[in-house]
Parts: C-alpha cells; sequence; structure tokens
C-alpha cells in the first residue's frame, strides 16, 4: 500500500491535476463535474466503477441528478497517496471523454 504523500508532494501534483481541490492534511482530492445528462453521469460512475475495481482504490462517489463529486482518499493512511492521483487522472479521463 502506498505511503502517504507529503504535503508539498500534494501541492506539486494539482499543478497538473486542475480541476481538482484539496483542503490539506487528512482531506481528500475533490472534484466535481456537470455532466450532459443523468445517464451521462450515471455511465462516468459506472466507468470510474471498473476502474476503481482494477485498481482495487475507491473514491467517494456523491451523485446529485447529472452533477458528480468525487473524493480520493487513501482511508487506510487517512490521507492522499499515491493511488489517489493515480485514481484522479483517471477520472479525469473518464470525465473528459463524457463531457
Ligand atoms: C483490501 C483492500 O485493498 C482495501 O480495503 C482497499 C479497498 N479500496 C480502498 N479505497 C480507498 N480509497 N482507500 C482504501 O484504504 C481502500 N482500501
Amino acid at each position: 500500500m502506498a505511503d502517504l504523500l507529503s504535503e508539498e508532494a500534494v501541492t506539486t501534483a494539482l499543478a497538473t491535476l486542475d480541476s481538482w481541490t484539496w483542503a490539506g492534511g487528512s482531506s481528500a482530492l475533490v472534484r466535481t463535474a456537470k455532466l450532459p445528462t443523468f445517464l451521462a453521469a450515471i455511465a462516468v460512475v459506472d466507468r470510474v466503477a471498473v476502474i476503481a475495481e482494477q485498481m482495487d482504490h475507491h473514491p467517494d462517489i456523491d451523485i446529485r441528478w447529472r452533477t458528480l463529486t468525487f473524493a480520493c482518499a487513501t482511508h487506510s493512511k487517512g490521507g492522499v497517496t499515491d493511488l489517489d492521483l493515480r485514481l484522479a487522472t483517471q477520472i479525469d479521463e473518464v470525465i473528459a471523454a463524457a463531457v
């Protein structure tokens, strides 16, 4: 299991994950995305679910009609690890293909 990243490492990574916010400390990386329709949003969730299973690393997902909020943290470590950066990058790719 990956180790917790330093504040500096997460901040540096956020330069390329520019749709994501991070409140620091043990908080998760968070991204919201509005999809064209509810079904498009659910399709994104379905694709992310497959990726999460392959990675054995799972985001928290909030679904509000066609707006999705993803939160990526490593629960067992209490913060952000390299797995969260990789998962956030993959979520970006799924969203980019859907909007
Ligand atoms: C056994 C298995 O690897 C763990 O339960 C995994 C599953 N998915 C997970 N996902 C996330 N985000 N954090 C975890 O600590 C975590 N643990």
